[in-house]
């Protein structure tokens, strides 16, 4: 699904009202009623609803919430901050329709803004998609106030002093909300970290903005949902062998590091492909022979890290390399090795990114279209620098990607997958369950059985990362966040594919 900036947002708008020939009101109306209905979920009317409203439409829609809520019996206080002269024309129409009963109090100095008792239901409406510029006066006032306040913060489309698609100005004042409810799409600003403060959690409410105003619109942002990545998924033959589905080579391991090989290989076996051969350092031959009878094992000659390449490595359809490998002078020769004489696609994760990252000669090597990178954001910043906020991060991602026409999974809460064409995909599935050892090597043995089951880079890495923390959601059910280990995900693989199989309601 795409992501719009705030200006196509705007275009969406008018664009809806114009093909659906309603008013701007009208759409502002359902907006308000998505977002009640929303409301009415979440808390009940015993809880006094205090409304903060802004000049503009973001104020409109908290003026039409409010006698939305009023004729649901909501008990609320509605409070205006700003110029209403200056107001939309919307938004002075919501003034209109008020009832008597919910008659609105001015802020106009910062003696007005009210005292809010000590569990207090706050719906912030003072500015959406259309904030210009930081908060300042009266308004940084109220927003650090409520901020301070304790209360259950709710804020309408957007965290008001929030910026949606760009990086607000450092040191900006903006409210930090316990949840957003978004308006048909979520923004960009929800998806990184830097914002998590402001947005808490985001919900996303259909106002019926214009599908073929959506399905028009050019974007190189977008998030990853079931819908999407859903049709990826690649049947298997009833008369299909195991040599239909790929044989995946992976390098991984090392001395007290053989758990990330084991964690790697399962979760690669789990994924589809046909067969897995992994190359360890010797001392861990056991250890994959016992833990992974599936896979068949190829011993390193050194016996604690990686050293050298098999012999026929030819005969591989993919390799992923890096969990658990370490840095060691001979690693980093056989991982230059592989980098200049390979025609595999290649996965490459954890110490394979490190050993790349500090060798400019090794990076130049990187074969075109056949590398995916699932860097971890220090991991990421050690290939491309450090970046001064999120934004820029992304823009290295894009930037790096293109220039090696490569892919790559910038790990986090909502994954970004970077493509060779500069687009980035957010992921929308997994949890903080899965902040925990291992869950990167899961990840890699997934996309290289992906890979192995002949996905393109774009749709496995993609894929890969949904059905990844598709597990993780699934896992959450069962043993929850804190218990949560790597093994879990692998355990809950094979439950997510399935979901992903089953026809959407
Ligand atoms: N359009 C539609 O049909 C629909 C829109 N919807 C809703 O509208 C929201 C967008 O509304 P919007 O475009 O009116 O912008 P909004 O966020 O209210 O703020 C703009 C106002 O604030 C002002 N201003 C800006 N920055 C400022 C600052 N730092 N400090 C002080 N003032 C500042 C700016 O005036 P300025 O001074 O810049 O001229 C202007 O008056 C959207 O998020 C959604 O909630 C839904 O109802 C669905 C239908
Ligand atoms: N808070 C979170 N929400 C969702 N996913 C998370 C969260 N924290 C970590 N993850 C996922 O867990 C994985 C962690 O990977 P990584 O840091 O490489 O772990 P390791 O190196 O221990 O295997 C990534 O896929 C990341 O997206
Ligand atoms: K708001």
């Amino acid at each position: 699904m795409k992501l719009l900036t705030a200006a196509q947002i705007r275009e969406a708008d008018a664009f809806t009202v114009q093909e659906q020939n309603i008013s701007s009101l009208d759409l502002m109306e359902r907006a308000a009623k998505a977002f009640t209905g929303w409301f009415e979920n979440k808390f009940q009317p015993s809880e006094e609803a205090f409304i903060f409203c802004g000049p503009g439409n973001n104020g409109g829609d908290g003026l039409a919430v409010a006698r939305l809520l009023h004729e649901r019996k909501y008990k609320v206080q509605v409070f205006i901050v700003g110029d209403t002269a200056k107001a939309s024309e919307d938004f002075k129409a919501n003034m209109e329709r008020l009832p008597d009963e919910v008659q609105p109090q001015k802020i106009e100095e910062e003696k007005d803004i009210p005292e809010l008792p000590l569990i207090a239901c706050v719906i912030d409406a003072l500015f959406g998609t259309g904030l210009s510029r930081p908060l300042t006066g009266l308004y940084e006032e109220l927003v650090e106030q409520l901020n301070s306040s304790g209360a259950c913060i709710t804020s309408i489309d957007m965290p008001s002093g929030l910026y949606t698609d760009s990086q607000t100005p450092e040191g900006s004042t903006i409210i930090q909300a316990d949840n957003t409810v978004s308006f048909q799409l979520p923004k960009q600003a929800f998806f990184l970290p830097q914002h998590e403060e402001y947005v808490g959690e985001w919900h996303v409410v259909p106002i019926g903005l214009s599908e073929q105003f959506i399905s028009g619109v050019d974007t190189d942002m977008f998030f990853t949902t079931r819908r999407d990545v859903q049709h990826l998924l690649k049947r298997r033959r009833k008369f299909s062998h195991k040599g239909n589905y790929g044989h995946a080579l992976m390098l991984c391991g090392g001395y007290g590091k053989m758990g990330a090989a084991v964690l790697a290989a399962r979760a690669c076996l789990r994924s589809g492909v046909g067969l897995l051969t992994i190359q360890v350092p010797s001392a861990g031959y056991t250890v994959l022979q016992t833990a992974v009878p599936e896979a068949m094992t190829l011993t390193d000659p050194n016996r604690k890290h990686l050293s050298d390449l098999p012999e026929d490595i030819d005969k591989y359809d993919v390799i992923g390399m890096g969990p658990g490998i370490g840095t060691a002078p001979p690693t980093k020769t056989a991982i230059g090795q592989l980098l200049a004489t390979s025609s595999h696609p290649l996965v490459i994760d954890a110490d394979a990114i490190n050993i790349i990252a500090s060798s400019d000669r090794l990076k130049e090597q990187l074969p075109k279209n056949k590398v995916i990178f699932t860097p971890h954001p220090k991991e990421f910043e050690r290939l491309v620098g450090k970046a001064k906020n999120d934004y820029e991060r992304l823009q290295r991602l894009r930037e790096f990607c293109q220039e090696h026409q490569c892919c790559v999974t910038l790990k986090g809460s909502h994954t970004a997958v970077g493509t060779p064409s500069g687009k980035v995909y957010f992921n929308t599935t997994g949890n903080s369950g899965m902040a925990t050892g291992g869950t990167g090597d899961v990840l890699t043995g997934i996309i290289t059985a992906l890979v192995g089951q002949q996905y393109d880079l774009e749709e496995a890495c993609i894929l890969g990362v949904y059905v990844h923390g598709l597990a993780g959601d699934l896992a959450l059910r069962t043993v929850g966040e804190i218990g949560m280990t790597a093994s879990d995900l692998i355990d809950h693989l094979p439950k997510a594919f399935m979901c992903l199989q089953q026809p959407m309601s």
